[in-house]
C-alpha cells in the first residue's frame, strides 16, 4: 500500500486535509496541549526575547511527523508577536531562493524550514552565516563580471523542523541555540486533543470514546484528528443521535482496519513476515522493505518508530527483532529465548 494512502500515517494525506489542519491549530501556547516540557523552555526564551526585544534564538523541532512541529513554528511567532514565512527543504532549490525568503524579512520575524535535512547543500551552507551574523555573500554577475556582494540581513530567527535531527549536518545543528524534541504524546493529551477537535467540529463524544481515539491514534496528533473525522462520518450515518461512543468508535476502526493500539495491515504486515519468515529476525531494513513493497525509507522514518516506541521491534546490531509483546499482541507463541 503507497504509504500516503495510510490512515495512521503522520504525514498529511492531501491539501484537503492540510486545510482542516490549519483550522484546527492551536495560536497560542496555552492552547497547545502536551509537550509540556517544550512549552515551559519556549515561554520563557519567548519571554526574555521580548523582555530584551530581541529576536529568539534559531530553534530546531525534531520527531516524527505529525507531531505538531509546524503548529509550534506559528505559535511561536504569535507569541513573539511577529511575522512567520514557512518553506520547506525541497522548496529552497538554489541560493537565490533562499536570498528572495531572507530579503522578505522584517526584523525578529521568524522563517520556517519544514524537512530541513532535505534542504541542498550550497543553500545550508549560505544559511551559515545568516544564522549567525545576519548576511549573506552573493555571488552577482557571470563569467569576468562576477562579483561578490556582502548581503545584510535583518535579525531574525529560523526554525528548522525535521523528523531525524542526525539527519542535518553538525555546523547546521550547531547554529540552533534552541534545540527541542517532539516525543510522541500521552493518551491523555491526545484524548484532550480530540475532545478540542470534536468542539471545534461542534460533535459530541463520550469521554470513554475521546479515550478510545488517543489510544489509537500511535502518540501522534494528526492522526488522532484524521481517525476523529472518519469516525464522525460513521457516527453521522449510523447514530441516530450521531454521538460518538466508544462503541462506535471501535466498530468504526475495525471497518477501517485500525486494530486496538493504532496498528495498521501495514504494521502487521510487516511484524507477521519477520515472525512466520524470519523467526522474529534479525532482519536488515532494506530485506524488511522489500517483503512488504515499500522503501526503505518510509519503513524507517513511517513505520518503524512506533513500533519500536511502544516495543514491539528493537534494533540491534545485525538487525531488526520483533519482542515477545508483539508476539503476544498478534496471538502467536512466544518464542522461547525471549522474555
Ligand atoms: N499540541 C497540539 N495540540 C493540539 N493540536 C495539535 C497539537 N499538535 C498538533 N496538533 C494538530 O495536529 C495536526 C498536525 O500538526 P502539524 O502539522 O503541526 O504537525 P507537524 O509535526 O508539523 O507535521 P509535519 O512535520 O508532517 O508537517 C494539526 O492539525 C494540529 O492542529
Amino acid at each position: 500500500m503507497d504509504d500516503d494512502e495510510r490512515l495512521v500515517s503522520g504525514e498529511p494525506e492531501s491539501e484537503k486535509e492540510a486545510s482542516i489542519e490549519r483550522s484546527l491549530r492551536p495560536a497560542f501556547l496555552s492552547e497547545y496541549i502536551g509537550q509540556d516540557n517544550i512549552k515551559q523552555n519556549l515561554s520563557i526564551y519567548i519571554e526574555a526575547a521580548r523582555q530584551r526585544e530581541e529576536s529568539l534564538d534559531h530553534v530546531l523541532l525534531y520527531g516524527p511527523p505529525g507531531l505538531g512541529k509546524t503548529t509550534l513554528a506559528m505559535v511561536i511567532a504569535n507569541e513573539m508577536g511577529v511575522a512567520i514565512k514557512t518553506t520547506s527543504g525541497p522548496a529552497v532549490e538554489k541560493p537565490g531562493d533562499l536570498v528572495a525568503l531572507l530579503n522578505e524579512l522584517q526584523p525578529g520575524d521568524i522563517l520556517f524550514i519544514d524537512e530541513i535535512h532535505r534542504l541542498p547543500k550550497i543553500v545550508e551552507e549560505m544559511l551559515y552565516s545568516a544564522m549567525e551574523d545576519f548576511y549573506v555573500d552573493i555571488v552577482v554577475g557571470q563569467g569576468p563580471t562576477a562579483h561578490p556582494v556582502h548581503f545584510p540581513l535583518p535579525p531574525f530567527t529560523l526554525i528548522g523542523a525535521t523528523t531525524r535531527a542526525g539527519g542535518l549536518s553538525a555546523p547546521l545543528r550547531d547554529r540552533f541555540g534552541i534545540v527541542e524534541h517532539m516525543a510522541y504524546y500521552s493518551v491523555v493529551d491526545l484524548q484532550e486533543i480530540v475532545n478540542r477537535t470534536a468542539g471545534i467540529f461542534n460533535t459530541v463524544i463520550d469521554s470513554d470514546g475521546a479515550h478510545e481515539v488517543a489510544l489509537r491514534s500511535r502518540g501522534t496528533p494528526r492522526i488522532a484528528n484524521r481517525l476523529f473525522k472518519r469516525i464522525r462520518d460513521f457516527a453521522q450515518v449510523k447514530q441516530a443521535d450521531h454521538r460518538i461512543t466508544r462503541v462506535l468508535v471501535d466498530r468504526s476502526l475495525q471497518l477501517l482496519k485500525v486494530d486496538s493500539i493504532g496498528l495498521d495491515q501495514t504494521d502487521i504486515k510487516l511484524l507477521k513476515m519477520m515472525i512466520e519468515y524470519y523467526h522474529g529476525g534479525p532482519v536488515g531494513l532494506n530485506t524488511l522493505a522489500a517483503n512488504i513493497g515499500e522503501e526503505a525509507d518510509t519503513v524507517a522514518e513511517m513505520t518503524e518508530p512506533y513500533l519500536m516506541q511502544i516495543g514491539y521491534i528493537k534494533r540491534t546490531s545485525r538487525g531488526r527483532v520483533v519482542t515477545a509483546a508483539a508476539y503476544e499482541h498478534l496471538g502467536y507463541e512466544r518464542p522461547t529465548d525471549q522474555s
